[in-house]
């Protein structure tokens, strides 16, 4: 009888000796012959890039056949990615079919199904009804304020996703691009990367787009941030000196209300803003002709008390690849 935990184990020994690419080949062997165990363990691979190249539609295949041979969580990504279109056409009929199927032992899928049954979606989960109509907060830079975006309820939803998947919130250094620690920044953050970007969040995202005229594929990767009293997120410029596909637009959505302190404010515009639960804050990083705006330059105030939670999602100009 197969036994699929050895397998795993014999990886991450042959891994952990330089072994990898007789790791690969037990995996490409095993893969062969229909073990699930060895679909899901390179499917990780190919949906990280570790130990071989990035390949998310091959990722997405083998998530599929992980799943049916049994293994559960491959099946969750696979619906993740089967409604976000990750690694292949979005089919978000099949993505809520799966949801249904799951729903009878997986209350998360129950979960998501209640709440994605709360929203009015079209046949791809954009929104089917008029959003909130934005208050204009200043002209330069661009800032609006949607009312009540997302429900309590959604906001409720969201700040419970991240709580485990909280960590010291990172930058991007300047001339490496690596992710950092900064002072400038020192919020603990959760980031609902494609593997876990489930139907519900998906379809959040797709509002954002919604509300900020732009295509949910050039969001990067929900952040849920959270501050506690102290903490904050120093004067920034959400665009990147360098990047190609800049960070055009950011929309923060203000998740809770009960803290004080934490104001976002834009010096140069003399601007603070302080959202109620679910209130979307939209502003443009860029002038017109694609320079970074000065003048958008931004901060999260520190908490004083409470825990101040946000959604925080960078809008590129163009489709964005993590
Ligand atoms: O916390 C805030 O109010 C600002 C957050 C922010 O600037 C960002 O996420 O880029
Ligand atoms: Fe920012």
């Amino acid at each position: 009888m197969n036994n699929p935990a050895p397998l795993r184990q014999h990886v991450e020994s042959l891994v952990s000796q330089w072994k990898t690419e007789d790791a690969r080949t037990l995996l490409e062997q095993r893969v062969a012959q229909g073990d699930p165990e060895a679909c899901g363990v390179l499917a990780v691979w190919r949906c990280t890039g570790q130990h071989l190249p990035r390949d998310l539609d091959e990722a997405r295949r083998l998530f599929l056949r992980a799943a049916q041979g049994g293994d559960a969580h491959a099946g969750v990504i696979y619906t993740n990615f089967l409604a976000a279109g990750v690694g292949g056409a979005a089919d978000w009929a099949g993505a809520l079919d799966l949801l249904r199927r799951r729903s009878a032992i997986d209350p998360q899928a129950g979960q998501q199904l209640y709440l994605l049954g709360e929203m009015a979606l079209d046949d791809k989960g954009d929104p089917a009804e008029a959003l909130p109509e934005p208050r204009i907060i200043g002209t330069s830079p661009d800032v609006r304020l949607f009312p009540k975006l997302f429900s309590e309820t959604e906001c409720a939803y969201l700040a419970a996703q991240a709580m485990p998947l909280m960590q010291p919130a990172m930058v991007v250094h300047p001339t490496t691009g690596e992710q950092i620690r900064n002072p400038i920044r020192t919020s603990d953050q959760a980031i609902f990367t494609w593997p876990i970007e489930n139907p519900v969040i998906h379809a959040l995202n797709r509002r954002i787009a919604a509300a900020s005229g732009t295509k949910e594929d050039q969001g990067e990767a929900l952040q849920i941030l959270r501050y506690r009293p102290g903490q904050e997120y120093k004067k920034h410029l959400d665009a990147l000196a360098g990047l190609e596909n800049q960070r055009v637009m950011t929309m923060l959505v203000y998740l809770n209300a009960d803290y004080e302190g934490g104001e976002t404010v834009f010096p140069e515009a003399d601007l603070s803003v302080r959202g109620e639960t679910g209130d979307a804050l939209l502003f443009r990083n860029l002038l017109p002709g694609g320079e970074t705006d000065m003048r958008s330059i931004h901060a999260g105030l520190p908490v004083t008390t409470g825990v101040k939670l946000i959604a925080s999602r960078w809008i590129r100009q163009q489709r964005f690849i993590d």
